[in-house]
């Protein structure tokens, strides 16, 4: 039988990572997209601009497709990217970790990323961006299998165990279905400080 396949997604800094480190102690395999993309020269130009890759959606799946068939996997797999949502093979569930924008800046700026790189990314996790890609998956949402975490207060640990636990009963936890967290109607969140 092959392995199931799990999506983790979320802006850079929420910790999929770091998260999904801890998840290998939990009988998963991970595979960070990232690495993978970066391995094999998966991108088809750079922006100059914003100093980054572009990369090539088609010639991911083509290549990820091989190799999920060449390489017999006997556990779940975990594919965890901020675009983990671009890839087109079944999957069973999809989860989008967030964070509050004023611990995702301390995070980022612990990274030393310049201030627009920052703003940009705090702008996307304020706007949900990583949960509206998710959303075009018709597949999951028909099956209603995209789930957020909030991690904020959460330790690494126990975000670990959310994960796991939601995959193994997603009927657990209808509240956490995709749309529940907006930072935008929060409170907390000092909006003017991260919208242009
Ligand atoms: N509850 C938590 N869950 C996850 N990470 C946490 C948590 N608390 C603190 N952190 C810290 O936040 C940082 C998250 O970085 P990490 O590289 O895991 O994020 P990422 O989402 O994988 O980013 P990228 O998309 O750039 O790879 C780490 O330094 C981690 O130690």
């Amino acid at each position: 039988m092959e392995s199931k396949l799990y999506l983790l997604s979320g802006t850079p800094g929420t910790g999929k990572t770091t998260v999904a480190k801890k998840l290998k102690d939990n009988n998963f395999s991970i595979i960070s997209l990232g690495d993978f993309v970066i391995q094999n020269n998966l991108f088809c130009e750079e922006d100059k601009k914003r100093d980054t890759k572009i990369i090539d959606e088609e010639k991911i799946n083509s290549f990820f497709s091989k190799y999920l068939s060449n390489n017999k996997f006997s556990i779940p797999i975990i594919i965890e990217s901020h675009y983990a949502d671009i890839i087109d093979l079944p999957c069973e569930i999809a989860i989008i970790l967030r964070c509050h924008p004023q611990i995702l800046e301390k995070r980022l700026q612990s990274r030393n990323y310049s201030p627009e790189k920052i703003r940009e990314n705090i702008q996307a996790e304020l706007l949900g961006d990583s949960t509206s890609h998710m959303l075009e998956r018709e597949d999951l949402i028909e099956k209603g299998s995209i789930f957020e975490i909030n991690s904020s207060n959460l330790t690494i640990e126990e975000t670990a165990n959310k994960i796991a636990e939601i995959i193994q009963k997603p009927e657990n936890f209808q509240d956490l279905k995709a749309g529940w967290l907006s930072w935008l109607s929060d409170p907390t969140v000092q909006m003017e400080n991260y919208l242009d």
